[in-house]
């Protein structure tokens, strides 16, 4: 009977689980959404139960799908929307809020005082990010401040902290197994990512108590077995990154200098930087793309909050499409933009502008703007950015761009693949499988039990899809960027008091 690894990708507005095999094949799919809450204006929460639920769901189905026994399941690899922050009770295991999530706004103003307590180089230096309440420390401090007794009880060693994946392993152990990975713990800015522990230092200033963080780890390694009443057996719980750490290994984006990236509800474009960290002087994050054999692998990061998610606006809020496929089909319609931009920043901007007070944009209408020339200009809205970040990552590494992998569900739209090109002037490689960041997190799980021996066997199941080149003019390009540019500037810390 064949064997499979299974991923299981916890994502910001969907859970999957995806069965693998050797040849890196999708065997099985079972993919279910969970509701999204929105609080205040800025503010985004998931309801942890909700994720659980909803992924031990899809791992089921994906098994029943094929007919799969639990004895088929080699080992399973998890991952995950990072940063979004979970709490919850040691002993009931029931969470004492909603998790807040990357996306969630809150935490600005208290960003705003650290920053000007002039401690940016300090945790720049220490975890290789910027202030900014994306990541999950000031999350964190939000719950033991606002929510009744929480502190107290974190004290006293009652409550746990996770992000996604944590909170995963331990539910699907029983409560067993409380671990991180390196590559998630680097996002929650309490992370020496030079050290590879929690930084006293930053714990005592976001006033955090240790013992409920859990324990880092490796992202290939075995950290636990599930509990057989889920599954109907005890498998192996073997990899575990974030999502897009998980898309870069996917992509067998192995050597240094190698780039993805991942058009999905955000952007997330990632350099491999091999085992050194590189400091970014032009707004990108270093963080870890994965601790594999012992070594840590380092990464450039340029997170885009809001890439996909501005094409299910247009489908949702403003009802131009009818679904996020339609976006190409009217944007095709026209030639250009009309001189229109969309500036997305509906949470702000993250890299390399990091404004968590711009807000969105649609500048430069005239009467003969219509539909289709917004839907297009939403789309190139995603090229821009990602331009963005590739000259601060030039910039940073001191390369220039040789080629770009991509990814996620937006890549499936060729308009957009061939706008970036034309946009960054680089080839744009699709693979076949665009699945990625699940495949990722199979690989890694696979690794550590011997399913897959070496990165070289991961790196031949690779196949090309399309290739992208520039047709349009550099002289064109250039004159859409500086307008972009304009476009950025004016939406600037719109929403500051
Ligand atoms: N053909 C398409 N053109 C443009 N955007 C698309 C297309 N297909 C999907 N998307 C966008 O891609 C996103 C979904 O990608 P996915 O990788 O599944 O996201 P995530 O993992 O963040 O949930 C959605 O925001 C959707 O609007
Ligand atoms: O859920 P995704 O794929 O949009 O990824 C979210 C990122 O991990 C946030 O940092």
């Amino acid at each position: 009977m064949e064997k499979y690894v299974m991923a299981l990708d916890a994502g910001t507005t969907s859970n999957r689980c995806i069965l693998f095999n050797k040849k890196g094949k999708i065997c099985s799919v079972a993919q279910r959404e969970f509701p999204q809450y929105y609080p205040r204006p800025g503010w985004v929460e998931h309801d942890a139960n909700q994720i659980w639920a909803t992924q031990i769901s899809v791992a089921v189905e994906a098994m029943q799908k094929i007919n799969a026994e639990a004895s088929q399941i080699v080992s399973i690899g998890i991952t995950n929307q990072r940063e979004t922050t979970l709490v919850w009770d040691k002993e009931t295991g029931e969470p004492i809020y909603h998790a807040i999530v990357w996306q969630c706004r809150r935490t600005a103003e208290y960003c705003d005082s650290l920053k000007a307590q002039g401690l940016l180089e300090m945790i720049r230096e220490k975890t290789g990010l910027l202030i900014d309440p994306y990541f999950s420390g000031t999350k964190l401090k939000w719950i033991l401040d606002h929510v009744s007794d929480a502190r107290q009880k974190a004290e006293a060693g009652q409550l746990l902290f996770g992000t996604v994946e944590t909170w995963l392993i331990w539910k699907l152990t029983k409560g067993r197994v409380h671990v991180t990975d390196y590559s998630n713990a680097s996002r929650t800015m309490m992370f020496n990512i030079h050290t590879l522990k929690w930084d006293t230092d930053l714990l005592k200033l976001l006033d955090i108590p240790e013992q409920m963080l859990p324990t880092p780890k490796p992202s290939s390694c075995i950290y636990g077995y599930t509990d057989a009443s889920f599954l109907g057996a005890q498998i192996p719980i073997a990899g575990a990154a974030g999502d897009q750490q998980c898309a870069l290994f996917g992509q067998a984006c192995f050597d240094i200098g190698d780039v993805k990236n991942t058009y999905g509800t955000g952007g997330f474009l990632l350099m491999n930087t091999g085992n050194h960290p590189v400091v970014s002087q032009n707004g990108l994050v270093t963080t870890i793309a994965w601790g594999l054999h012992d070594e840590i692998t380092y990464a450039l990061e340029g997170s885009i909050f809001v890439a996909g998610a501005a094409i299910q606006w247009l489908r949702d809020e403003m009802r131009l499409i009818e679904s996020s496929v339609d976006s190409e089909y009217y944007a095709k319609k026209v030639h250009d933009t009309n001189g229109c931009y969309v500036v997305p920043a509906f949470t702000g901007l993250g890299a390399p502008y990091w404004d968590p007070y711009a807000r969105g944009m649609i500048i430069g209408l005239t009467r003969g703007v219509n539909k289709n020339h917004i839907i297009r200009a939403t789309l190139e809205s995603m090229a821009y950015q990602v331009n963005d970040v590739i000259r601060a990552m030039e910039a940073d590494a001191n390369v220039s761009l040789g080629q770009l992998k991509v990814d996620g569900g937006a890549c499936a739209n060729n308009l957009l693949c061939q706008m970036q090109t034309d946009i960054c002037r680089a080839p744009v490689l699709r693979p076949k499988c665009v699945e990625t960041t699940a495949m990722g997190a199979a690989y890694l799980a696979g690794l550590a039990t011997g399913y897959w021996q070496d990165q070289e066997e991961i790196r031949a199941n690779w196949q090309l899809d399309k290739l992208f080149t520039p047709v349009m003019t550099l002289d064109q390009s250039k004159k859409q960027i500086a307008g972009w540019k304009k476009a950025v500037a004016r939406c600037r810390n719109w929403a500051k008091e």
